[in-house]
């Protein structure tokens, strides 16, 4: 089943014109890297993905619905199906780890039980400290595993393990790829780690100069000559 169809997505920032023509579907339970740059358009990709950034040109059909011009009550439901790591907000500072957990499961009304998301996301020394008390990383992944709390049929995550360190970053990918064989969800983000993308992505989609230069698997692109994920974006993407 197909869950996104970008064609033609033009978006600029005044005369900065950062997406100039991106093409791009995922199907159901792909898990889907995309690369680039710093600046070349990622977030602002997966933004507009999140239904949260307007954008000048082209389609962007999210689980079937062209989300331009959607009434509001049609993109809500759009919206509900999709999971996305949002900026810690002050409202996170008066809780402890448990209680967010706890407030997102009464809010989501997930089944999922929060003993098994504390021990999957190694949070058991942490449950009962305060958010705003947590060190960066511990602090993304309580969002992560907020995240994953409505077992979203689309989960959107911005470098998710950016500043994790090396066991967690396991970890995370542990649970992103059983969360896609379990639930069968899409899993589309952004990253710096080729390493990452290499051992745990279907597909990557490189974004540069404006376009999706390449949008291919893994595989395709490793069969292709290169040796590494690594090897590929360093000999496509110059400084
Ligand atoms: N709200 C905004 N207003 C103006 N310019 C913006 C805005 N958001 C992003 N930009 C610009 O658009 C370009 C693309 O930014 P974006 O954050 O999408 O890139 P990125 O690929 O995610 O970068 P990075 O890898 O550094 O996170 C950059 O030149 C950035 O300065």
């Amino acid at each position: 089943m197909k869950i996104i169809e970008v064609s033609n997505l033009k978006k600029s920032y005044g005369t900065n014109h950062v997406l100039q023509g991106v093409n791009f579907q995922a199907q159901s339970g792909e898990v889907i890297g995309v690369i680039g740059k710093n600046g070349a358009g990622k977030s602002t990709f997966l933004e507009i993905l999140m239904t949260i950034k307007q954008y000048d040109a082209g389609t962007v059909i999210v689980l079937d619905e062209n989300i331009e011009s959607l009434p509001m009550n049609r993109l809500e439901l759009v919206r509900k199906q999709i999971s996305v790591v949002l900026q810690p907000t002050q409202f996170y500072k008066t809780l402890k780890v448990e209680e967010l957990l706890k407030l997102f499961k009464a809010y989501y009304k997930s089944s999922i039980d929060i003993k098994k998301i504390i021990i999957d996301f190694k949070l058991e020394p942490h449950r009962k400290k305060y958010f705003d008390k947590l060190s960066g990383g511990w602090k993304q992944i309580v969002s992560l595993a907020i995240a994953f709390l409505s077992e979203p049929k689309l989960l959107i995550l911005d470098e998710p393990t950016t500043g994790l360190d090396p066991h967690m970053r396991n970890m995370l990918w542990s649970y992103i790829t059983d969360y896609n064989k379990r639930t069968g969800g899409t899993v589309i983000l952004t990253t710096h780690n080729m390493d990452e993308i290499e051992l745990y992505c279907d597909k990557v989609m490189l974004i540069n100069n404006g376009v999706n230069e390449v949008f291919d698997t893994t595989e395709g692109i490793l069969a292709s000559g290169y040796k590494s994920i690594n090897e590929f974006y360093l000999a496509k993407v110059s400084i």
